[in-house]
C-alpha cells in the first residue's frame, strides 16, 4: 500500500503545524529579548539517540530556537553530570535541558532528571513535572507521550469514553500516555510483560498504543477492525543484505488491512515527538518569563539584556 493511503496517520503534517506555531512564538519572544535555547545532553555514544538529536537540531533551527549539543564521555561520573546541569540551571541563556536516554548504567537517571530545574525540564521527566500530569495539568507532558496523543486526536475520534489500550508502561512513554488519556476522558487499560493476554486486551481497543521495543509484536488478529493504532516503537532491523532499516512494534503490512488509522514508522510518532519538544521549550520559556515578571516587576527586558 502506498504511503498516501488515508489509513496512514502521518506525523509530518501534525509536526509541521506545531512547528509553525512554535516559530511564531519564538520569533516574538526573540523580538522581546528572550531568545529560546535548547541544550541536549548525551552521555557516551548511543546510536539510538543520533537520529533524534539530528532531527532536534534541524527542527529547532527551523523554529528559530538555538540548539546546543553537549556530548560527554561514557566515563563521566554522576557528580560531574550533576554539576554540569546545575551550571545550565543557573545560566539565564539556557531555556531548556533534555537528557537523551539511555545514559550509562552507572548514572542514576532518576536522580539526574531531578537535577534539572523544573522550569527548564522541557521533557517533562522531572518527578514534579510527571506529578503535574496526575493533577490534570497537561501543558508540558513527556514528548513522546504527548506526540502519541496528538496523533490520536488528529483522527478526530472523541476521546471521551474511548476504549484505549496501551502496551508498555515505561515511565517515559507508556505511563504518561495512560495519564494523558485518562485526563482526556478515555477508559484506559495498560498492558506489560506480565499481562496474561495482551491480545485479548488489544482486540477490545478503539485506540491501541504500542511502546514495547519488539518488532511486529502486534499482528492483525490482535487489532479490532476500524481501530486507530499508534506505533511508538523504533527498532533497527538488519536485512538479509546487511543493510538496516527502522521498524515499529506493529506488523504494519497486515494491521493496516484491519485498522482504520495506523501511524507509519518512520514518519509517524517520531517527527511529532521532536515538534512537541520544541513546543515544550516555549512553554518553559513562558514560565520563566512569568517568574522574572513576578520577581523583577516590569523590568524583564532589562533583565534579559544582561
Ligand atoms: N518515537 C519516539 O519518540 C520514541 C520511541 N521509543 C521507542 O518506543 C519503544 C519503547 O520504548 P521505552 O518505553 O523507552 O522502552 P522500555 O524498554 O523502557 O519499556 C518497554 C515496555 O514494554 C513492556 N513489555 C516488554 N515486553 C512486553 C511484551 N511482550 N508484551 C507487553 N509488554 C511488554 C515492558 O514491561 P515490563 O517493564 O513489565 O517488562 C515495558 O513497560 C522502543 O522501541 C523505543 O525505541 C522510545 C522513546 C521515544
Ligand atoms: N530523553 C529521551 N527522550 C526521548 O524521547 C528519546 C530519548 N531520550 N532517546 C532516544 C529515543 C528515540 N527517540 C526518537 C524520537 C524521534 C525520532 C524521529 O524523528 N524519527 C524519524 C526518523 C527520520 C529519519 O530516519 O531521519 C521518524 O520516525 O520519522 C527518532 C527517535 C526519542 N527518544
Amino acid at each position: 500500500m502506498p504511503l498516501d493511503d488515508t489509513r496512514y496517520l502521518k506525523g509530518g503534517p501534525v509536526a509541521a503545524r506545531i512547528i509553525a506555531e512554535v516559530r511564531a512564538a519564538a520569533e516574538s519572544a526573540t523580538a522581546e529579548g528572550f531568545r529560546p535555547k535548547l541544550v541536549s545532553i548525551t552521555v557516551g555514544d548511543v546510536e539510538a539517540v543520533d537520529v533524534y538529536v539530528r532531527n532536534q537540531r534541524a527542527k529547532a533551527e527551523l523554529a528559530g530556537i538555538d540548539f546546543e549539543e553537549r556530548r560527554f564521555p561514557a566515563e563521566l561520573t554522576a557528580g560531574e553530570l550533576e554539576a554540569a546541569i546545575h551550571g545550565m540551571n543557573a545560566d539565564p541563556r539556557v531555556t531548556g535541558i533534555i537528557i537523551q536516554r539511555p545514559v550509562p548504567a552507572h548514572i542514576p537517571i532518576k536522580a539526574i532528571q531531578a537535577a534539572v530545574h523544573p522550569l527548564k525540564d522541557v521533557e517533562g521527566m522531572h518527578p514534579a513535572s510527571i506529578g503535574n500530569i496526575v493533577y490534570n495539568e497537561l501543558d508540558l507532558a513527556p514528548c513522546t507521550a504527548a506526540a502519541s496523543v496528538e496523533l490520536l486526536k488528529a483522527t478526530g475520534l472523541d476521546l471521551k469514553g474511548l476504549e484505549v489500550v496501551v502496551v508498555g508502561h515505561s515511565e517515559i512513554v507508556g505511563k504518561p500516555i495512560a495519564f494523558l488519556l485518562m485526563s482526556e476522558g478515555a477508559t484506559v487499560t495498560v498492558c506489560h510483560h506480565m499481562t496474561r493476554s495482551v491480545a485479548a486486551h488489544a482486540r477490545r481497543a478503539d485506540a491501541l498504543f504500542v511502546a514495547v521495543g519488539k518488532p511486529r509484536l502486534i499482528k492483525a488478529d490482535m487489532v479490532k477492525p476500524g481501530a486507530a493504532v499508534i506505533d511508538i516503537g523504533i527498532n533497527a532491523e538488519t536485512l538479509a543484505d546487511g543493510s538496516t532499516r527502522i521498524v515499529g512494534d506493529v506488523d504494519t503490512d497486515s494491521v493496516k488491512e484491519v485498522a482504520s488509522w495506523i501511524t507509519p514508522v518512520p514518519g509517524g510518532v517520531g517527527p511529532v515527538t521532536v515538534a512537541i519538544l520544541l513546543r515544550n521549550t516555549m512553554v518553559a520559556l513562558n514560565r520563566q518569563r512569568a517568574l522574572y515578571r513576578e520577581t523583577y516587576g516590569t523590568s524583564e527586558r532589562q533583565f534579559a539584556a544582561e
